[in-house]
C-alpha cells in the first residue's frame, strides 16, 4: 500500500496540555480519509503539523515520502488546504479570488485562464463568475475555497470541517466534488462531524483527547462495533 502521509509518535503540546497524544497512522494514496472526532480532540492540530502550520512537539510527519519539518516548502506544493476559516476575499468576485490565488500560487497568467474555465465548469460557477463573495451563500463560499485550493494541482487535498453549517444539497455537490478528485487520484483527507459523510470515505480515524481510538474501513469498523452505522460506531467508541 502506498502511503501519502505518514505520521509517526505525534504529539503536539500546548504548554502542559496534551493536544495530540502520540498517534500513529498512515494515509494511503488516492483514498478519502475522515478524521472524526468530538470538537476539541486534536483533529486541525493534526491537519496544522501536516501542513506545515504547526511545528510538533514530538514525532514524525512525512508527506508524499518527504519529512514534513524538513521540506515545509515542498510539502505545501502538493496540498491543497481549506481550512474552517476560508480566507476568500469577501470584497472580491468569485474570479477575482481564483485570479488572487492562482497568482499566490505561481502560476502564469494564461494557466489561471486555463484553470479557471476548468473550475468555473467543474464547480458550476457560470454565469456568478463576476458576483461578489459577500453576496454567495455559504455553500458556495465554501465550494469556491475549495476551487481555489486545487489551483496548484496538489496530490493531496486536506479539508477541515468544510461542510460545516453547510445545507444538504451544497453538501452532495461537495462531495461529489471530493469523489471527482479522488476519482483523479487525489489523496482526501477531510474533518467532518456529519456522519453521512463520513459512510462515504474509504478510510475512518476516530480521534479522542488527542488519542487515536480507532482506525479502518468504514465497514470494518461497523462490524467491529456490531452497528449498521458509523453514527453509532461514534456514539460506542467515545462513550467507552
Ligand atoms: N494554540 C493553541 N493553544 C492552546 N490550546 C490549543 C491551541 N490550539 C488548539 N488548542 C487546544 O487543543 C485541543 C484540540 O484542538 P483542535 O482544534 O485540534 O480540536 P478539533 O478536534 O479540531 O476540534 P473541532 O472539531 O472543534 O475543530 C483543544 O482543547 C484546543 O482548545
Amino acid at each position: 500500500m502506498d502511503k501519502a502521509i505518514k505520521i509517526e509518535r505525534l504529539t503536539k503540546k500546548f504548554g502542559s496540555f496534551v493536544a495530540v497524544n502520540n498517534i500513529s497512522f498512515e494515509v494511503p494514496k488516492g483514498c478519502i480519509f475522515g478524521l472524526l472526532g468530538p470538537n476539541g480532540s486534536g483533529k486541525t492540530t493534526t491537519i496544522k503539523i501536516i501542513c506545515g502550520v504547526l511545528r510538533a512537539t514530538e514525532g514524525y510527519v512525512e508527506v508524499l515520502g518527504k519529512d514534513a519539518s524538513k521540506y515545509p516548502e515542498e510539502v505545501r506544493q502538493n496540498i491543497g488546504y481549506v481550512s474552517q476559516k476560508f480566507s476568500l476575499y469577501e470584497d472580491l468576485t468569485i474570479e477575482e479570488n481564483i485570479n488572487f490565488y492562482g497568482a499566490v500560487y505561481g502560476l502564469s497568467k494564461n494557466e489561471i485562464e486555463t484553470k479557471k474555465k476548468q473550475l468555473v465548469k467543474l464547480f458550476k460557477f457560470e454565469g456568478r463568475e463576476k458576483s461578489q463573495v459577500s453576496t454567495l451563500s455559504g455553500g458556495m463560499k465554501q465550494k469556491l475555497a475549495f476551487a481555489c485550493a486545487t489551483l496548484h494541482n496538489p496530490q493531496i487535498l486536506i479539508l477541515d470541517e468544510p461542510t460545516a453549517g453547510v445545507d444538504p444539497i451544497s453538501r452532495k455537490e461537495y462531495w461529489e466534488m471530493i469523489k471527482f478528485f479522488s476519482n483523479s487520484g487525489v489523496t482526501v483527507l477531510v474533518t467532518t462531524h456529519y456522519m453521512d459523510e463520513a459512510e462515504r470515505c474509504d478510510v475512518v480515524a476516530f480521534m479522542f483527547n488527542g488519542i487515536l481510538k480507532e482506525i479502518d474501513t468504514p465497514y470494518n469498523v461497523k462490524k467491529k462495533y456490531m452497528s449498521d452505522s458509523i453514527e453509532d460506531v461514534f456514539v460506542k467508541v467515545f462513550s467507552e
